[in-house]
């Protein structure tokens, strides 16, 4: 149901106490004693408001614009979206107001005189200028109050500002934070200043500022930050970290919209200006952000040096050679047994493969040699437990579910990479250049989630002599932030890399790795719609997506599967065929609603008790992640005893994290995701949705990533065309620096002038339409977007090349693999997939259809229920034996 809008109601009262203050905002929770209204139906004496506030006082009289809502729990209340301090009217108040014992050093005879000399505008005057009260009152006392005053009613003055301009209390308060009493000269006189230094305020809402406060529309300090935002959107949004003059241009008009020649010639202006103010570099035709291009460089240069570097812990062939450990006495194949030679014995390392390669295999193994290797020389040498430790293995990945994974398969304590590197939010991480971690061996995984930024804060802190072995696949999505740091070291050759090909996992009956294996080379094979015994292909219309899914979840729950084993996975939050509608459907499945359940809602999710839930923030100081899962395990309420503010508990693999009405927006439901949340994750049964909605997100890493997602059954639901599309569409090229800059310059720049030549192609068809944020969140386009449809096809072949190249240079003994077929030109796919968008239902390839329903399974197979579920982890009858009839509607 539509929200109706309504005019804000006013009531003005005598703050009472302040029932609750939040930490980490300025959120309260007051209780008021009522002296004025215009709300129809209120008589009684007290109200409670709720909402942003400066530091109330007890007694003092205040007006609340706002709403009267009614809480589920405590009733009617007043949700204030701004207020106003009701000053004193007059001197005599005034007087009373500084006396109030408020101002350290201000008594009666010390307000009378600043009243007496400053007259009724003497707090006005003081906020302005605090220098006014020179011979007034000792320069100590002065100090005291000016900050007094500009802490209480500075902070109100920039919510009032704020609500005159649009900003949200929130958005104020953090103003305040970051600038002091200086917020409101900045939001008036420099607002374009925000956009370098101030998070979290695209440049449009920035504009909307400045315009009301006078600046035109062709102001240089406009022009620009609106092409720095413009340039450095483009990159974030595609994930480059440089844009090439054309795109810098493009970049620039669309944030700026205009492309008059006036505005040309400014916006070369302002190119030149960022440059020489170094918030840009230009070089060789390309325009990178001065943080990009500097993490770029830092990881280059370290990785060169690392190369270079003998550690303290000898690693000669023959010492590896006698050291090897095999842990559970496993028959290491041939390139796997070099992977662990060659990671030993340089100081750089890239081991990438598909699932069920050997990664973790190899990462073991590698951990125990190291140890062996520490061990015996600590021995053979008469070194102590102190050079051991020095040299010890230490292992971490960018999500903490992985490090989960990595600690229980290794035994080793592995960690975020944030941990690793004690970064907390908003704080400069604790180990750097100057504070280098500890240890001799890191082994990085989930690699390809790693951009060029953390990638600098990694590399940075390594100390010069270690060895870093980086483990990832690299078909999977490149990382949500600018770069391309995986790939580009595979890349450059200048990294020794192996790349496992043979699959061990799934086995050669696997039907899942070898569709994976196939969208990688670009095909949709043609047994894609035959159901094979660990996957199932259900082909609806994205309208039919929600129906389906729930048949499909339904069958999955009726067979014993839990939420946790069953992840629905689509390519972005919104749609009817998008993770916020999916969720709504798996969780009325999994955790319908019972009676007296406990429920906390935050914004339109309304959680229950037993939700599994999704991390949506990096929190270091909690130890939670980014797409961490989880399951709430307690709600509490506020009238409860004992209990401070209603609050909801969640355990994360045995870890319990409370979040209030303050860090609720953290987290989301998470039976859906999008692909890119699930990285990093594996799950039972995945059920992936693919519809021509998503086309813009669609691409071959994206498919392959989700469907690897899955361990043992994988259920395909959407639009043929979709898959086809996916599949037949590499990810779009990202254009990076890192290696040319690994590689040497002569070389390097050949490389790039080829990348360019290759994303010029694509060129046309960016700034416009919709931007997709790379988690699948759609806005409206602040500056530019590269569609994903246009973009050529040359990372597949590129992709293709290095892995013939690093088997060939790097890894003789790795088994050679056939080149895969080249993908068809983008043109004609894009043809095709539109025309099959527009096929009706009815035209729809009708899905296979077969008699055998879900809760007869058992029964048939000859399996009793209670070996149902010990069937269940075989993926031969597993989720396979679900066939398109138990899952598709009966009208179908
Ligand atoms: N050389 C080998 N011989 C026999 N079994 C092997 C060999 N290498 C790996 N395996 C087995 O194959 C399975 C998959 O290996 P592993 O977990 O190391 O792969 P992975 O690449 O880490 O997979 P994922 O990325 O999906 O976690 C494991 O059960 C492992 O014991």
């Amino acid at each position: 149901m539509a929200r109706t809008i309504r005019e804000d109601n006013q009531i003005t009262g005598t703050l009472q106490n302040v029932i609750f203050s939040a930490n980490d905002s300025y959120f309260k929770i007051l209780s008021v004693t009522v002296n004025e209204t215009d709300l129809e139906d209120w008589d009684e004496e007290e109200i409670i408001v709720t909402g942003t506030f400066a530091s109330v006082k007890p007694g003092s009289t205040y007006a609340f614009f706002g709403q009267l809502v009614t809480h589920p729990k405590y009733g009617q209340q007043f949700q204030a979206a701004r207020y106003e301090n009701q000053m004193p009217a007059d001197e005599k108040g005034l007087v009373a107001f500084f006396a109030s014992g408020d101002f350290p050093g201000v008594g009666k005879k010390t307000a009378e005189k600043i009243v007496d000399h400053l007259g009724q505008d003497a707090i006005d005057l003081i906020l302005a200028d605090s220098s006014v009260l020179t011979g007034l009152v000792k320069p100590k006392v002065a100090a005291d109050l000016a900050e007094k005053l500009q802490e209480n009613l500075g902070l109100e003055k920039l919510f009032l500002l704020g609500h005159q301009i649009g900003l949200s209390a929130d958005v104020a308060g953090r103003l305040f934070d970051h600038y002091g009493e200086e917020a409101q000269e900045v939001l008036q006189k420099t607002p374009y200043r925000l956009v370098y230094e101030f998070d979290g305020l695209p440049f449009k809402k920035v504009d909307a500022i400045a315009k009301q406060a006078g600046f035109p529309d062709d102001h240089p300090d406009r022009i620009q930050a609106g092409v720095y935002a413009g340039i450095l959107n483009a990159c974030y949004s595609a994930g480059h970290t440089y844009l090439t003059v054309d795109q810098a241009l493009a970049a620039a008009q669309s944030t700026l919209q205009s492309n008059s020649s006036s505005m040309q010639t400014a916006i070369d202006q302002a190119l030149g200006a960022l440059v020489s103010q170094e918030r840009l570099i230009y070089e060789d035709g390309n325009y990178s952000p001065t943080d990009l291009k500097g993490a770029e460089v830092l990881v280059s240069s370290k990785v060169k040096s690392l190369l270079k570097a003998k550690s303290a812990v000898q690693t000669t062939p023959d010492l590896v050679d006698t050291t090897f450990v095999v842990p559970e006495n496993l028959d290491l194949d041939e390139v796997q047994r070099a992977a662990v030679e060659a990671a030993l014995t340089n100081q750089v390392f890239v081991l990438t493969g598909g699932p069920g390669t050997g990664k973790t295999t190899v990462t073991k193994t590698l951990v125990a040699t190291w140890e062996a290797l520490v061990r015996h020389q600590a021995q053979s040498q008469g070194r102590d437990k102190e050079w051991a430790k020095q040299n010890r293995v230490r292992l971490a990945s960018p999500t903490g579910r992985a490090a989960k994974r990595m600690t229980e398969i290794t035994g080793y304590e592995a960690t975020t990479i944030h941990r690793l590197l004690g970064i907390t939010d908003g704080d400069d991480a604790e180990f750097d250049a100057d504070n280098p971690i500890s240890g001799g061996l890191l082994i990085i995984d989930e690699a390809s989630m790693l951009d060029i930024s953390l990638a600098e804060s990694l590399f940075a802190a390594l100390p010069k002599d270690m060895h870093i072995v980086l483990v990832g696949d690299a078909d999977q999505l490149p990382s949500v932030g600018p770069g391309n740091v995986l790939y580009d070291l595979i890349q450059s050759q200048v990294v020794p890399h192996v790349a496992l090909e043979r699959i061990y996992r799934q086995g050669k009956g696997s039907s899942i790795s070898a569709l994976a294996q196939s969208i990688n080379a670009g095909i949709l094979p043609k047994d894609f719609e035959e159901n094979q015994s660990d996957r199932s292909t259900f082909l609806t219309t994205a309208d039919q997506v929600p129906r389906a899914v729930s048949q499909v979840l339904q069958a999955a729950v009726k067979k014993g599967f839990t939420a946790d084993q069953v992840q629905v996975l689509a390519p972005m939050y919104k749609t009817p065929a998008g993770v916020l509608a999916l969720n709504q459907i798996a969780q009325d499945l999994f955790n319908p609603v019972k009676p007296g359940q406990k429920t906390l809602q935050q914004g339109e999710t309304i959680f229950r008790l037993g939700d599994k839930v999704l991390q949506l923030e990096n929190d270091s100081e909690r130890d939670i992640y980014n797409g961490d899962m989880g399951q709430v395990i307690a709600i509490h309420y506020k009238k409860e005893p004992g209990v401070a503010a209603d609050s909801l508990v969640v355990d994360f693999d045995g870890q319990e994290v409370w979040y209030t009405s303050k860090t609720l927006n953290q987290l989301t439901l998470a039976y859906a995701t999008t692909i890119h949340k699930a990285q990093g994750n594996e799950f039972k049964l995945v059920i992936l949705v693919l519809t021509g909605q998503f086309k813009i997100m669609l691409n071959q890493n994206l498919v392959y990533t989700a469907i690897t997602r899955a361990k043992e059954s994988l259920v395909m639901v959407g639009d043929y065309s979709a898959y086809e599309y996916a599949a037949t569409h590499p990810v779009p090229v990202r254009q990076t620096f890192l290696q040319e800059l690994l590689v040497d310059q002569q070389n390097g720049r050949r490389a790039t002038r080829a990348k360019q030549a290759d994303s010029r192609v694509g060129q046309l068809a960016e700034h416009q339409g919709q931007k997709v944020d790379r988690d699948g969140q759609t806005t409206n386009l602040d500056s530019q977007s590269a569609s994903r449809a246009d973009q050529p096809a040359s990372q597949q072949s590129q992709k293709n090349a290095v892995k013939q190249e690093t088997i060939q240079q790097s890894q003789p003994t790795a088994v050679k693999q056939e080149a895969p077929r080249q993908p068809q030109s983008a043109d004609s796919r894009s043809a095709e997939f539109d025309q099959r968008s527009l096929t009706s239902s009815s035209q729809q390839k009708p899905a296979v259809q077969t008699p055998l329903a879900a809760d007869q399974i058992a029964g048939e197979s000859g399996l009793t229920t209670a070996t149902l579920a010990q069937a269940m982890a075989n993926p031969m009858i597993g989720m396979a034996d679900l066939k398109p009839a138990d899952f598709m509607p009966e009208s179908r």
